[in-house]
């Protein structure tokens, strides 16, 4: 199965009177990475949870492809294939690595997450498994598939994150912060393996992050959401020179550096900077 689009189509959710999203509408087109940005508190993980099904939508439709998703359980949206990493790391610790990404196949059994250990004949546990060691290896974990998830290094755990999201087989990847709490290097390298995973296994991706150098590096169009609203839309470039962005999320630009040695690999210090801080308390929406 190919890449999906995916459209948000006017969606709105409400907490008690509080709107965390209003009326949020755009298109992602299928095979392409799109980035949502925005400042702390301006509805970015309620997108990704209504588009998981996590979060029931209080109006609007979210549609994968032709199918309409907006009030299908989370199983059953994980199921057509929207696989999603979140952003407070969520693997067993105590588990090893191999056995973290095996839990990753679960949705893709007969059996279900309850009966794991129990799964369906040798043979399908050996497919299964076959394809995690592709995965592994696919994102450098390949000699850490016996450690315990919980003694990793950040960066690994960030890694087998984003490689269990992978096990699922999506076709729609949502990722919550994918490079969060990693140093430059590693978040570019993330960055190139999200870029990869795209190539190679033809997936859309949509992904929340506060990493300018990432998200402007490897995003083809970017939404921008302040308040719950989207406040622009649009290329890596439109976005760092839309005024209202500017102001609301990003910093100035600084002039370029001309001694930078390699266009190729972003400036780990990209000099757009977000605002990652805690905002005030919202008065209106
Ligand atoms: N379960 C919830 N119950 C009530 N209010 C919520 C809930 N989840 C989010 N909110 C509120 O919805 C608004 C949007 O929050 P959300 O977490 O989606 O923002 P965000 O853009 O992801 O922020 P951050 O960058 O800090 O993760 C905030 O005002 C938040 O307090």
């Amino acid at each position: 199965m190919s890449a999906p689009r995916l459209a948000v189509d006017e969606v709105t959710l409400a907490f008690s009177g509080l709107l965390a999203l209003d009326k949020v509408a755009f298109t992602v087109e299928p095979g392409s990475i799109h980035a949502v940005i925005g400042p702390n508190g301006a509805g970015k993980s309620s997108l990704l949870n209504v588009l998981c099904g996590i979060y029931p939508v209080t109006g609007g439709r979210i549609l994968v492809d032709e199918q309409e998703v907006t009030r299908l359980r989370p199983d059953r949206v994980a199921a057509l294939g929207v696989g999603r990493t979140f952003q407070n790391i969520v693997v067993s610790p105590r588990e090893s690595v191999l056995d973290n990404l095996m839990v990753g196949r679960h949705g893709l059994t007969r059996a279900g997450l309850v009966s794991t250990a129990l799964w369906l004949g040798r043979r399908e546990q050996r497919r299964h498994e076959a394809r995690v060691r592709e995965i592994a290896e696919f994102v450098g974990l390949s000699d850490k598939l016996d450690s315990t998830a919980g003694r990793l290094p950040f960066g690994d755990l960030k890694r087998l994150e984003f490689a269990r999201a992978l096990c699922l087989e999506p076709r729609l990847l949502i990722l919550d912060e994918p490079v969060a709490g990693l140093n430059a290097t590693e978040s570019w390298e993330l960055g190139q393996l999200v870029l990869a995973a795209r190539a190679s296994l033809d997936l859309t991706v949509v992904f929340v992050e506060h990493d300018m150098g990432v998200v402007m590096s490897i995003a083809d169009r970017i939404t921008v959401l302040d308040f719950g609203r989207v406040v622009a839309e649009g290329t890596p470039a439109e976005v760092r020179s839309d005024p209202t962005v500017v102001s609301a999320y990003l910093g100035a630009p600084d002039e370029p550096d001309p001694d930078e040695s390699d266009p190729d690999e972003p400036d780990p210090d990209d000099s757009l900077t977000a605002e990652t801080e805690p905002r005030a308390e919202r008065t209106s929406p």
